[in-house]
């Protein structure tokens, strides 16, 4: 399968090159040539095929054949042996809990499987070093992290904004040591991606590195995002139900991934893009002006995004057709007084523990409105843990951190501090 640049200014490349570029050369995302949906029959026995074939299926189209069918089902085993347990929430509201992997957030799946993919490119190329540049609000950086921990021939440099990750966070991106460096940037999320960005034009560094990013971006972190989607599905009793998912979002990579799984036939009804008050795609949708704003710091931090990457994806799945992207997809925002309360009701009389970002999603369904005839399901994409300092407060109870944050918890921080682009720069050119 051949992907090609939104920007429209640069040839199209295979899933190899998309992986290994990261960006287009003029700046654009890549996106696939084509999408083809899979089969009636597929959907009608997804309960009989295990996670593994599931992801297979939905993946092999834009691989092709560019990683063997054994690496590949190789890959896909390795990048999804953990839980993604659908739990019924309230009468027709279910979560899809996206925090049983290594770094307790969605994000497993995609740096798990991009890290995989580059480093079969990389050995069956016998190709130079590769820098892998990535921009986090929080979760990214870890899974990243842990994700390419180890991997032959990559180096990872994660910025991330000062001040602005939680405990955990900050712990899992910047303790892990040997290939993985992190980098703490005096700015926002934002300053971070355009760094990132910026890096991909650069003719100096372009020259003498080869340079890549792990962000949703590219490809191989983005598309396996799908998966999940339909691990839900499969797991729905009533599957005669209308579905509506609630994604909480912020660079909108996810719920990206949610409308590419609708294109390939998943039925779904609605998606309800739900972010904190960095409110730029609810404005869109009501207003169809694209206007990015400097983000501002909230308890869902991760989703503390001022120019969503992603959103030039959603607007080609729908050709630029804003009537056909409003009749799948609404979006609302909602405050941290908003999401405080909703935790403390989750507790309180569902005797379900949500973080920051997953209450954000249980908004959205509420505010849509789920009826009997509809199962609403929100994404869950972090672990409560990973925000100890919000949630603990509301529910007044410790929580018992687990193994995986045991492992790092306790480990020294190490991290380089940085200002500017010229800064990045410089380090990555000394590296
Ligand atoms: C816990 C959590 N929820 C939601 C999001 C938003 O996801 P996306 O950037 O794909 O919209 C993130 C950021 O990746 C996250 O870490
Ligand atoms: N919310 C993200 C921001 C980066 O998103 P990505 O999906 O483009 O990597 C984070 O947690 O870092």
């Amino acid at each position: 399968m051949n992907f090609y640049s939104l920007n429209k200014k640069a040839p199209d490349v295979s899933f190899k090159d998309a992986v290994i570029k990261g960006l287009a050369p003029d700046r654009g995302l890549y996106f696939p040539k084509s999408i083809k949906p899979l089969t009636k029959g597929f959907f009608k026995n997804i309960e009989y095929f295990s996670n593994e074939e599931i992801a297979y299926e939905v993946i092999k189209q834009f691989v092709a054949d560019e990683i063997p069918e054994r690496i590949l089902k190789e890959i896909i085993k390795e990048t999804i042996n953990f839980d993604f347990p659908v739990v019924a929430v309230e009468d027709n509201i279910a979560t899809l809990e996206l925090f049983h992997g290594p770094t307790m957030a969605f994000k497993d799946v995609g740096a798990r499987f991009m890290a995989r993919c580059l480093g079969y490119f990389n050995q069956i190329n016998n190709t130079a070093k590769v820098t892998v540049l990535v921009a986090t609000s929080g979760d990214t950086g870890g899974a990243v992290a842990s994700g390419f921990l180890g991997v032959e021939g990559v180096d990872v440099v994660i910025l991330y904004p000062s001040g602005k990750v939680s405990e955990v966070q900050e712990k899992q991106l910047t303790t892990l040591g040997k290939n993985i460096t992190a980098i703490e940037v005096n700015g926002t999320f934002d300053d971070c991606q355009t760094m990132v960005k910026n890096a991909f034009l650069d003719t100096d560094l372009l020259g003498s590195k080869n340079l890549t990013s792990a962000n949703s971006i590219n490809v191989a972190r983005w598309l396996p995002q799908m998966f999940y989607f339909f691990f839900a599905y499969k797991q729905l009793k009533n599957k005669h139900k209308q579905i509506v998912f609630s994604v909480p979002s912020g660079n909108f990579g996810n719920i990206c991934a949610g409308l590419m799984a609708q294109q390939l036939g998943l039925p779904v009804k609605q998606f309800i893009a739900s972010t904190n008050i960095n409110d730029i795609i609810p404005n869109y949708m009501n207003t169809g002006v694209y206007q990015p704003k400097p983000s501002k710091q909230t308890i869902s931090n991760a989703m503390d995004v001022g120019d969503p990457s992603n959103f030039v994806r959603i607007l080609e799945i729908f050709k630029n057709n804003s009537s056909k992207l409003k009749d799948t997809l609404s979006s609302y925002s909602f405050t941290d007084n908003e999401t405080k309360e909703v935790m403390k009701f989750l507790y309180e009389k569902c005797n379900y523990i949500t973080d920051p970002h997953g209450a954000v999603g249980y908004l959205g369904l509420k505010k849509y409105g789920i009826d009997k005839e509809t199962q609403g399901i929100f994404l869950e994409t972090a672990h409560p843990v990973k925000f100890l300092d919000v949630v603990s407060p509301i529910i007044t109870k410790q929580i018992e951190l687990p193994k995986q944050i045991l492992k790092v918890i306790h480990k020294e921080k190490r991290a380089i501090n940085i200002s500017t682009y010229e800064e990045l720069k410089a380090y990555v050119l000394k590296s």
